[in-house]
């Protein structure tokens, strides 16, 4: 641990993976045929410039029928064969297209105005009360905390860093899981901002040595480590992590503390504790096996094989997976109808449900510090730690 002072490995050089469904192309992007003539042609037109400039995404069905009414409105009736079996989404289109008959250009081109007209006012209105609605807490530097629908969501927010938990970002999750608990929403989420859920713990944690020296260091980031776990712990209320990407180290061994984990079919699993010289922790050496079984527990923390979205789903870790393209809007549907029921009932079950375990928890947790603290302190960890900084290593 008693590193040199490293800040970066090089010039921050990654690509967000830019998500957009296929079927957002044509009803967005496609220039005015000069066949759409008639009364409300400029309507139309303007219209169709609204769209691109929509805030929120409408969504696939919405979509389809802008598809249509279009192409109905500039080229007519679908005269164009029917696409194959397989290429599912040209046949959506063409079937959307295909299901307005003969509806006349001009009464396709004023729907398509209504549409798009109805679409704007609920952007616009749902703009208008979002700051209200969902106000984002102050006091945060790492974290965006916001509360809408009885939900408190906080979300990791260092995306250029993917989300590595700094020192200050364990202490305001600890801080805002403190606050969550007391406020009036019935669940609380966590989520990443960016591609990554979470990279684990930011290793230049360990750069950062007080006066005391590294056996100091050590010790203080092992009682951050077990009152970090504790807040997961002692959580009252449902907890959800909604897993947007690939999780790393510690953001997946506090998984097994979670009520619900949702994660997108991009996300992965990876704890590969050995190959940085260290031990699982959050609680995971006894909540892994638990869940998944001794064998399949060691080959994450002992081997560190990283597992896709549907092994840790098949491995009980992940409650459901979700395609990527869909995957913000069916979590968030779901959580808000969750997010409805009765608020007592669902924290008393949470009560029922982890009081069995909470000594232990806490037992395991603070073993779990206490080897770590020591192995912070091993050529092997320290080796680690250098070879990611000099760029020799990465996960
Ligand atoms: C006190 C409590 C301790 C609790 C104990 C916890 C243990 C753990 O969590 S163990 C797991 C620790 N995590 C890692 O070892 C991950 C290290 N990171 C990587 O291997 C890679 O960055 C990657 C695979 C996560 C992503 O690779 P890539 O897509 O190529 O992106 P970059 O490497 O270019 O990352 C962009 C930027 O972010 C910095 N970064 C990412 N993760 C970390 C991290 N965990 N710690 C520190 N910095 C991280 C990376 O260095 C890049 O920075 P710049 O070079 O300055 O742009």
């Amino acid at each position: 641990m008693a590193l040199v002072g490293v800040s970066g490995r090089r010039a921050g050089c990654y690509c967000l993976r830019a998500v957009r469904s296929p079927l957002q192309v044509p009803a967005l992007q496609l220039h005015i045929s000069k066949t759409a003539m008639g009364a409300c042609q400029k309507d139309f037109e303007s219209a169709v410039n609204q769209v691109k400039l929509l805030k929120k995404d409408p969504g696939n069905e919405v979509k389809l029928k802008l598809y249509a009414l279009y192409k109905q409105a500039t080229e007519g009736a679908c005269n164009t064969p029917k696409p194959g079996l397989f290429d599912l989404i040209n046949k959506a289109k063409w079937d959307a297209w295909n299901a307005l008959g003969n509806l006349p250009k001009e009464t396709a081109r004023q729907n398509y105005v209504d549409l798009v007209s109805g679409l704007r006012s609920s952007s616009d209105s749902s703009s208008q009360v979002k700051p209200e609605a969902d106000k984002k807490r102050a006091g945060y530097d790492t974290l965006v905390i916001t509360s809408e629908d009885c939900i408190t969501k906080i979300m990791l927010n260092r995306p250029a860093k993917k989300n590595a938990l700094t020192t200050q970002m364990y202490r305001e999750i600890m801080l805002a899981l403190e606050a969550a608990s007391k406020d009036d929403s019935t669940i609380t989420v966590f989520t990443g901002n960016g591609d990554y859920y979470s990279s684990g713990n930011d290793l230049t944690n360990f750069t950062d040595i007080p006066p005391g020296g590294i056996e100091e260091k050590a010790k203080n980031s092992a009682i951050l480590l077990r009152d970090f776990v504790d807040c997961f712990i002692d959580f009252p209320k449902p907890l959800v992590a909604v897993v947007n990407g690939p999780a790393v180290g510690i953001s997946v061994t506090i998984l097994g503390l979670f009520d619900l984990v949702y994660a997108s079919d991009r996300a992965t699993f990876h704890t590969p504790f050995s190959h940085l010289g260290q031990t699982p922790e959050g609680c995971s050496s006894y909540t892994f096996p638990k869940i998944m079984g001794p064998a399949k527990a060691v080959e994450m923390l002992i081997f560190g094989k990283k597992l896709t979205a549907g092994e840790a789903y098949a491995q009980g870790l992940v409650t459901e997976v979700f395609p990527d393209s869909t995957f913000q809007k069916e979590v968030w549907t779901r959580l808000k109808a969750y997010s409805k029921l009765p608020q007592n009932a669902m924290h008393i079950s949470k009560q029922i449900i982890r009081n069995h375990e909470k000594e232990k928890l806490h037992a395991i947790n603070a073993e779990e510090s206490r080897i770590l603290q020591e192995r912070w302190l091993s050529d092997e960890c320290m080796n680690a730690v250098m070879d990611f900084f000099s760029r020799k290593a990465k996960l």
